[in-house]
């Protein structure tokens, strides 16, 4: 795991863009096409208006979520609608969008449409960036989640999951560690001292066990998947 910390949240963007950017550039090289899924949130913006000015190869890059809540895009808390507010604009428009949300009412009932379309579209991931909540969940990989055993199945066939714990206030899908433990590279994009402080905890050796506490740590302590961790120091 290689853990690159920077001065202040538009330094982090940027080199996160470099980053991404060339990963997204060499696997074009390499195949004739990348994929990559991006997370939600607030701290992305600045990251994604970073990478949508890059000239890549954007007409060969399939964007898709890590997770998304279950509403509409014009739903300020819509991953898919920030993405197209932020990144998939200028050079980066020409890239294939997949949203994980379809017109099914919950996301239990769109979840056989969305495996479709994900196993239809994507033989691999090449990239993904996933953030960090201040609980320690990843993607919508939440502390102690009934769904959380399919999210976390490395074995499983399911390369989505929906997330509908009743303590969450809007329904989710999210990708499943089946899907993201064969992606060729994953960053780990946070910012501030509180996520900081989380990152510590979730880092300590005596609970590595204890996914179910933060499930971020299957990130944390896993040797598939090339780490980078790039945050605010
Ligand atoms: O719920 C979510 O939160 C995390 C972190 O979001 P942030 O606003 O604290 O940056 C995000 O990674 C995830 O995709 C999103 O659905």
């Amino acid at each position: 795991m290689s853990d690159n910390r920077f001065e202040s949240s538009t330094v982090l963007a940027k080199q996160l863009a470099d980053a991404v950017s060339l990963c997204l550039k060499e696997r074009v090289e390499q195949k004739g096409r990348a994929c990559l899924a991006v997370s939600g949130g607030n701290t992305p913006k600045a990251f994604f208006e970073e990478l949508g000015k890059r000239q890549l190869p954007w007409s060969h890059i399939l964007v898709t979520l890590v997770d998304e809540r279950w509403v509409g895009e014009s739903d300020p808390s819509s991953n898919a609608g920030l993405v197209r507010e932020h990144l998939l604009r200028g050079p980066a428009k020409a890239a294939y969008f997949l949203p994980l949300k379809n017109s099914a009412l919950t996301p239990a009932a769109g979840f056989m449409a969305c495996e479709n379309s994900l196993h239809e579209q994507i033989s691999r991931l090449d990239v993904a960036v996933f953030g960090m909540g201040s609980d320690g969940h990843t993607a919508s990989w939440f502390p102690h989640s009934t769904a959380l055993d399919r999210c976390l199945d490395e074995s499983g066939s399911a390369w989505s999951c929906p997330v509908m714990d009743t303590e969450l206030a809007i329904p989710r899908m999210t990708l499943t560690w089946a899907m993201l433990s064969r992606c060729q590279k994953i960053f780990l994009h946070f910012e501030g001292d509180e996520k900081n402080s989380v990152f510590n905890a979730a880092c300590d050796p005596g609970q590595r066990q204890n996914i179910a506490a933060m499930p971020v740590r299957t990130l944390l302590f896993q040797s598939q998947v090339p780490l980078s961790i790039f945050r605010t120091s």
